[in-house]
């Protein structure tokens, strides 16, 4: 579980706050989905709960913030290995160009945690297949492309079993394949409690995925709630956060009397389609049509 009571954050060289009065609950088992413009803290707020902000940073805490107990100000990034598992935007700076292949890249930070090497090998060879990377076991980390980097990279904070799954734009060089593995693995995450926290630009993933959705703006949490409440809020262009064209396309529908009163603004396709399906049918059936 992850807590901030009243936590705010301000760097060495920052005019102001980075994050501001954040109090947040995360349960185990929920994918929280953060977005924000440009700026808002969702970086910040990925390496807080990783443990890397203010430790490797700098910076100036206030209130407090909880990963599984622990108090983060006073807990140091190497403490939260097994704990939290953080995959970062660029999956090449998260390689540690100390193995030679794939299967010894996962196996790295297993090595440095001392599992015994059938339990190595058997999470290895479990990540390999769920993110289809077996058929790349062999291959030198470097050679691959970056999309499967990625995939690595998300590979590697797997293995270790976290609690905790930080991922800061995730798929952002995933083909759609790619990103299908690796939003399928978030579900089975889920399901075995773990609790994630998913940074995004981009909100089809979150809309489809996440049991609740965080806006971000200037450090502050503006939003907080169930996607097909967060995503369809009027201010979320005001929150520097692009709707997504389907509710742009129903809330325009709507304006005009052309979407189903009592039906709530889609967030997913499926959603939409249901929706202008059904407005279509009543037109017809009143006769306009
Ligand atoms: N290491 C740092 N030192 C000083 N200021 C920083 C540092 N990192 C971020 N900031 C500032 O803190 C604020 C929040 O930045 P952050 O990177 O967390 O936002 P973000 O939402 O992740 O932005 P983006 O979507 O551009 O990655 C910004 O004003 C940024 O300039």
């Amino acid at each position: 579980m992850i807590e901030f009571r009243n936590f705010s954050l301000t760097y060495p060289t920052g005019s102001r706050p980075a994050l501001r009065e954040i109090d947040l609950v995360v349960p185990r088992g929920q994918i929280c989905a953060v977005v924000g413009a440009e700026g808002a803290g969702k970086t910040t707020l990925a390496g807080v709960i990783s443990g890397v902000v203010p430790h490797m940073t700098g910076g100036d805490p206030t209130g407090s913030a909880r990963v599984g107990g622990r108090l983060l100000a006073k807990t140091q990034p190497s403490e939260l290995v097994g704990e939290v598992g953080l995959v970062m935007q660029n999956p090449f700076n998260q390689l540690s160009g100390a193995r030679f292949s794939l299967r010894e890249e996962l196996a790295f930070g297993l090595e440095n945690l001392g599992v015994n090497r059938a339990e190595m090998i058997r999470r290895v060879e479990a990540v390999m297949a769920d993110l289809g990377l077996t058929a790349l076991a062999s291959l030198s980390p470097y050679e691959i492309s970056g999309g499967q980097q990625q995939l690595l990279a998300i590979g590697s904070a797997l293995v270790m079993r976290p609690a905790v799954m930080v991922l800061d734009e995730p798929t952002s060089q995933l083909d759609a394949v790619g990103a299908g593995l690796v939003f399928d693995t978030l579900e089975t995450l889920r399901a075995r409690g773990v609790t994630v926290v998913l940074f995004e630009h981009r909100l089809e993933r979150p809309a489809r995925y996440a049991d609740r959705v965080l806006v971000l703006g200037e450090g502050r949490i503006v939003a907080d709630g169930p996607p097909t409440d967060v995503l369809t809020d009027p201010r979320l262009a005001e929150w520097g956060v692009a709707p997504l064209r389907y509710t742009t396309a129903a809330r325009r529908a709507a304006e005009r009397g052309l979407w189903e009163a009592d039906r709530p603004l889609p967030v997913t396709l499926e959603a939409a389609a249901d929706g202008f399906a059904a407005a279509l049918k009543s037109a017809r059936t009143a006769g306009g049509l």
